[in-house]
């Protein structure tokens, strides 16, 4: 990059949350490339000055307008801007001229220049350890902040062919002349040996939900714009959020929307909805418009192979009590699991289907059978259909996996949860089975299964795995047109 521009240098001294926005607007809709580690740095700087315990106590006594910033003067940021220059033009030789693409070498050399300078040993979960601004005062940066760091390196060394590659869970590189080149740049979950340096999962963990079945959000330099908007932190506490850090996180992604950014990115798309959600924008889309847009990009440009959409949906329906949309949220976020085999690094996924069967459902199913609503879910069969097929996708997930997922601490709330339906609602939810040339192995005792190994290893593609699963798929006689595909009405 050549350095901050005379355009961006004139919004400074920045006041406002409007400043901010101005800046990103003219990086994203220059001719050439937005400049990663200025957009980083100044979002990092807001947001500390907004969040962080040294001045956070001065912003919650002092009434301001809602959209003013502590001043962020120009030379802070460009101290940290030819920092980072310095830091990464030092350790590694610069690409003159953007001739040449990137190299195995040179990107796990950026990522030993970052690796090497952060501090030896701190919480890594903490928040708002994500930003160049983080890294550059404070020499902490979190697993998704080492690989963006890597990238915004790359950036500053002139390798344009550098891009950042997004699971649900996990981030990485991609690189080379035609972009399919792969490096690990940071670590993953705890205690695991970083892998930096080496391919993306070819063995195992390619089955595993963290590398997404090699269906990655592959950022262009717009989308990693996209992904540190994304990983902005509003929270001030446990139960606080610094409004203006959301404000600006909620204008910033609306503007990325609005220029097409995130129609590649479920997850963005889906935090801009839990945004709305609390804060709806007038005359914009509503949130539920945005969880089911993101899952329609999901199965439009990841094949359906991403399980967040759903639990951001199935969040959404829960917390507003539409608890029969919810169940189908759920149960669609399980037929996504169930293609995947469980990997000790699956520990997040495992934790939100969790707390969803242990917590959420037995909570629905309490307030559902306390309470003397008519219209009641406990009538519904299509209720118990979903919650069948939610609980069938988890242990789908385990069949064929190393590593267990139920034990016993599932059971109790399963049970409770199936016996709150009275048996002639169940009764009208039709089990089927299907025929063996589905791929489907007949077991011995007259129930079919599917020898989901076989699906799993030769990656049968969604569609027609689902078409086997309709061997064994519920079927109910109220079914609605939004069922899932493979349960077909009566
Ligand atoms: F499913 C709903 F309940 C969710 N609510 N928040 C969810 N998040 C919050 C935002 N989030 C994300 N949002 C945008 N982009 C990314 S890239 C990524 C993986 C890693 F951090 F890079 F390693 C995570 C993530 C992770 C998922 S899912």
């Amino acid at each position: 990059m050549a350095g901050i521009r005379e355009i961006d240098k004139a919004l400074f001294p920045i006041k406002n949350i409007s400043s901010v926005i101005q800046l990103f607007k003219n990086q994203l809709e220059d001719a050439c490339e937005p400049d990663l580690a200025l957009l980083s740095i100044v979002a990092g700087a807001v947001e500390n000055s907004l969040t962080c315990r040294s001045n956070a106590g001065l912003q919650v006594c002092e009434p301001v307008e809602p959209t003013s910033l502590p001043v962020l003067e120009l030379h802070t940021i460009e101290a940290l801007y030819s920092k980072f220059q310095t830091i990464m033009k030092s350790a590694v030789e610069p690409n003159k001229g953007f001739k040449s693409y990137a190299t195995r070498e040179l990107v796990k050399k950026v990522s030993d220049v970052v690796w090497n300078s952060l501090t030896r040993s701190y919480y890594k979960d903490r928040a708002h350890l994500q930003s160049l601004y983080s890294y550059l005062t404070g020499s902490k940066l979190d697993c998704f902040g080492v690989a963006f760091a890597v990238v915004a390196g790359c950036q500053a060394l002139g390798y344009s062919d550098v891009h950042l590659a997004l699971s649900e869970d996990h981030a990485w590189v991609v690189f080379g002349e035609r972009g399919t080149e792969t490096a690990e740049v940071t670590w993953h979950g705890k205690g695991n040996e970083d892998k930096r340096g080496q391919e993306i999962g070819k063995g195992v963990s390619a089955r595993s939900w963290l590398y997404v079945n090699n269906k990655p959000v592959i950022c262009t330099r717009h989308m990693e714009v996209a992904a540190l908007v994304s990983a902005i932190n509003p929270s001030l506490n446990a139960t606080h959020d610094a409004f203006e850090v959301a404000l600006l996180q909620q204008e910033l992604l609306w503007l990325l929307y609005d220029l097409g950014h995130l129609k590649k990115y479920p997850m963005a798309i889906g935090n801009l909805g839990d945004l709305e959600e609390i804060a709806p924008k007038e005359g914009r889309i509503a949130c539920s418009i945005l969880f089911e847009e993101a899952i329609s990009s999901a199965r439009t440009y990841y094949n359906n192979q991403h399980v967040y959409p759903y639990t951001y949906q199935g969040g959404y329906f829960y917390r507003n009590k539409m608890y029969k949309e919810a169940f189908e949220s759920w149960a669609n976020a399980s037929d996504v699991i169930r293609l995947y085999n469980y990997s000790r690094d699956d520990e997040e996924i495992y934790k939100e289907f969790l707390e969803i069967a242990n917590e959420l459902i037995p909570h629905i199913m309490k307030v559902e059978s306390s309470g003397f609503s008519a219209n009641t879910i406990l009538k519904k069969p299509e209720c118990f259909a979903n919650l069948l097929r939610f609980y069938d996708g988890i242990c789908q997930w385990e069949e064929g996996s190393a590593t267990p997922v139920l034990h016993i601490g599932w059971a109790k709330p399963l049970v409770n949860t199936i016996s709150k339906f009275d048996a002639e609602v169940r009764a009208q939810v039709d089990i089927v089975c299907g025929r063996p040339e589905d791929g489907v192995s007949k077991r011995a005792n007259g129930g079919y299964f599917n020898n989901n190994n076989y699906e799993k290893e030769n990656g049968t593609s969604d569609t027609d795995l689902l078409s086997s699963f309709s061997s064994k798929t519920l079927k109910d006689d109220q079914s609605t047109s939004n069922f899932h595909p493979s349960i077909e009405a009566l």
